[in-house]
């Protein structure tokens, strides 16, 4: 079940609740089931959902209710709520600051999609003024290096690595000093792939984030890793102190609900989440305005966040003063349509609000 049919089940469970006449016990039990069973086939663990079961049925107590109140209303919060803090550790993740030097070492899966994410992650920040570099510390897959230095080419990102040097700890410490050298304040170091059967990779992870030591380990976790997601994600965190999550691959047919799990086993935020192969595919991640588009309400934060970055503050009020006047010129539309395609395919516009 991809994530869009995960939301729409919900909703559809929440819409049946709302249109019975009368909201007892019975109905509740009823939609709860059908919002269980979604979540279950979206690979969320087990007791998660049984927890947020127990939580909702605890927050909507209909002995409690007196009457005139509006249980729907109740109801649908509770669930929002629950769901809202499945995604939600309930402490935010360490942030680097711009123009004071941070290491983040990237940790993951075999083809979780690690490299991609550090470049987005790295392109993500220089547009927004920091000064980013990236370390390949992978010195177990062939063709590693080659491909971070290729991304890296194309963002006109500073790269460090090695093709003879096959020590990963070695590496790290090199790249890492020559970039706190040149002043970069986001030190990205890339590391290979593992899956937790691995011991001895387990353990070079280990040695270069003791090396390191980097003020941020991220989690990068393909969107599509289903139930294993709780248990592998958990091996990381005991082995290095994963501070944030980052979900990929969220634009495929990915079942997404390991997402849910991946927090839960980590204790940590999911930052980012990537939507496609292209460096700009790539989306800060909010757990409110998500849980809103999961269950169809729309996200107009994400999409007022669109607009402003297409359209900068400053050129807003004489746009206004002019639509007002009645001055509406060719040349306007032309800019209002260039901003509409610097929003990105049309797609995920309507993807942000509910026009999908
Ligand atoms: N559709 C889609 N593809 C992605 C996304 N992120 C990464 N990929 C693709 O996933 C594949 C694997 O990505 P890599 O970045 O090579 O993965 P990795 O984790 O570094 O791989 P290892 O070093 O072998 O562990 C590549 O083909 C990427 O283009 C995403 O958000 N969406």
């Amino acid at each position: 079940m991809v994530l869009s049919e995960l939301g729409g089940s919900i909703s559809r469970a929440l819409q049946q609740m709302s249109n019975a006449t009368i909201i007892d016990e019975k109905v509740l039990n009823e939609c709860l089931n059908e919002i269980t069973r979604a979540l279950l086939q979206s690979d969320v663990q087990f007791k998660l959902v049984r927890d947020m079961q127990t939580n909702i049925k605890k927050l909507v107590n209909f002995d409690d209710l007196a009457a005139g109140h509006n249980k729907r209303k109740i109801i649908q919060q509770a669930i929002f709520q629950e769901l809202c803090k499945m995604l939600d550790p309930g402490k935010p993740s360490f942030t680097p600051k711009k123009g004071k030097a941070s290491v983040v070492m990237f940790v993951g899966l075999q083809g979780s999609g690690k490299t991609t994410t550090c470049t987005k992650y790295a392109y993500y920040h220089q547009k927004k003024g920091w000064k980013p570099a990236l370390v390949c510390a992978d010195t177990f897959r062939a063709g590693a290096f080659d491909q971070l230095k290729q991304n890296a080419t194309k963002a006109k990102i500073p790269f460090y690595g090695s093709y003879m040097e096959s020590d990963p700890v070695k590496i790290a410490v090199e790249g890492v000093e020559r970039f706190k050298k040149e002043n970069c304040d986001l030190i990205i170091v890339d590391t290979s792939g593992r899956h937790k059967q691995e011991a001895a990779l387990f353990e070079e992870m280990r040695q270069v984030s003791e090396a390191t030591r980097p003020d941020l380990v991220i989690f990068v976790m393909d969107s599509s890793i289903g139930q294993a997601a709780f248990d592998q994600a958990q091996a990381f965190k005991q082995s290095v102190a994963v501070g944030a999550v980052i979900i990929t691959k969220m634009d495929g047919h990915a079942k997404g609900g390991g997402a849910l799990s991946a927090v839960a086993a980590t204790k940590s935020p999911v930052i980012f989440i990537g939507t496609g192969e292209h460096m700009d595919e790539f989306e800060v991640f909010d757990v409110k305005p998500f849980v809103s588009r999961l269950l169809g309400m729309g996200d107009w934060s994400g999409f007022m966040d669109k607009i402003h970055e297409v359209v900068p503050m400053d050129q807003q009020p004489e746009l206004l003063q002019k639509l007002s006047e009645g001055n509406f010129t060719l040349r306007i539309m032309y800019e209002q349509f260039q901003n509409i395609l610097k929003m990105g395919p049309i797609g995920q516009v309507c993807h942000l609000s509910t026009l999908h």
